[in-house]
């Protein structure tokens, strides 16, 4: 499967704006390098303005989602549609969908690790379900949003249920962008499975993001990255059986002894 990672700046506040953006950029994507899946960032309709998002968030899903979908089907190409701010019951969630190249939801995920540093917990409510592994071309893969790279627990859990490749979409900041290419590479390692991230660049509310949108392999391997800066794609076609050979090389998933593991309460 080919992936595209579309790294991108963000206007705070203005969805229609950013969607007007990627409708351009998928179209240009697609155009140049065909492929299979695309990859938004977190939050790319409203970026992190948090006070506002009742204003500008999404109600289930609309009216991005149908434009994803119709979008996705036109170009006939999965999206992995980042995530938006979504007013649902309950509050504003920070959302993300996959939309299948026929236009279908494959699958949605509430961010469920508030972030204390944003004090997120004031603006948005966190998910109540578990994440789960779903599938794009018959390829098990698992979805986490920015602030959950840092719960390895979460990301195991999708590694056991088969996930092969783990996608993350994000707008993790530059003071951090240390612990954003290592925590990626660590769960690349032990879990031994593709990374592809998608973060932001630009700055907001004298926040500066990372950039560094990165694709990793099951070896922990750095096959692409982009800048801090730049408005760029990632584009590569990741090969499966690479996941076979390095689980196969170093087989961490059966010498595991979970029952010797202790469980949180
Ligand atoms: O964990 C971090 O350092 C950044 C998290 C974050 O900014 C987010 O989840 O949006």
């Amino acid at each position: 499967m080919k992936f595209s990672i579309i790294q991108m700046d963000i206007v705070p506040g203005d969805p229609e704006a950013n969607r007007i953006k990627v409708k351009e950029l998928i179209q240009k994507e697609v155009e140049e390098n065909n492929p299979d899946t695309i990859i938004l960032p977190e939050m790319w309709t409203t970026a992190y303005t948090l006070p506002e998002l009742d204003e500008y968030a999404d109600v289930d899903g609309e009216p991005t989602i149908p434009f994803i979908k119709w979008l996705a089907r036109q170009h006939q190409v999965n999206i992995v549609a980042g995530s938006i701010a979504n007013k649902k019951e309950g509050g504003i969630y920070n959302s993300a969908y996959v939309i299948d190249r026929n236009g279908e939801e494959v699958y949605n995920y509430d961010k469920v690790h508030l972030v204390p540093m944003l004090k997120e917990e004031k603006f948005l409510a966190g998910g109540q379900k578990p994440a789960e592994v779903f599938e794009l071309d018959g390829l098990k893969m698992g979805l986490i949003i920015c602030y959950d790279l840092r719960f390895p627990e979460l990301i195991r859990s999708l590694a056991l249920e088969g996930a092969q490749v783990l996608i993350i979409v994000a707008e993790w900041p530059l003071a951090r962008r240390d612990h954003w290419r290592t925590l990626q590479m660590a769960r690349a390692i032990e879990n031994q499975m593709y990374i592809c991230s998608s973060n932001r660049i630009g700055s907001y509310d004298d926040v500066d993001f990372a950039g560094t949108s990165m694709i990793i392999n099951p070896w922990g391997e750095v096959l692409a990255e982009g800048s801090v800066e730049k408005e760029e794609s990632l584009s590569l076609e990741l090969d499966l059986e690479r996941v076979k050979s390095v689980r196969k090389e170093v087989p961490i998933f059966t010498s595991r002894v979970p029952h010797l593991y202790k469980k949180e309460k």
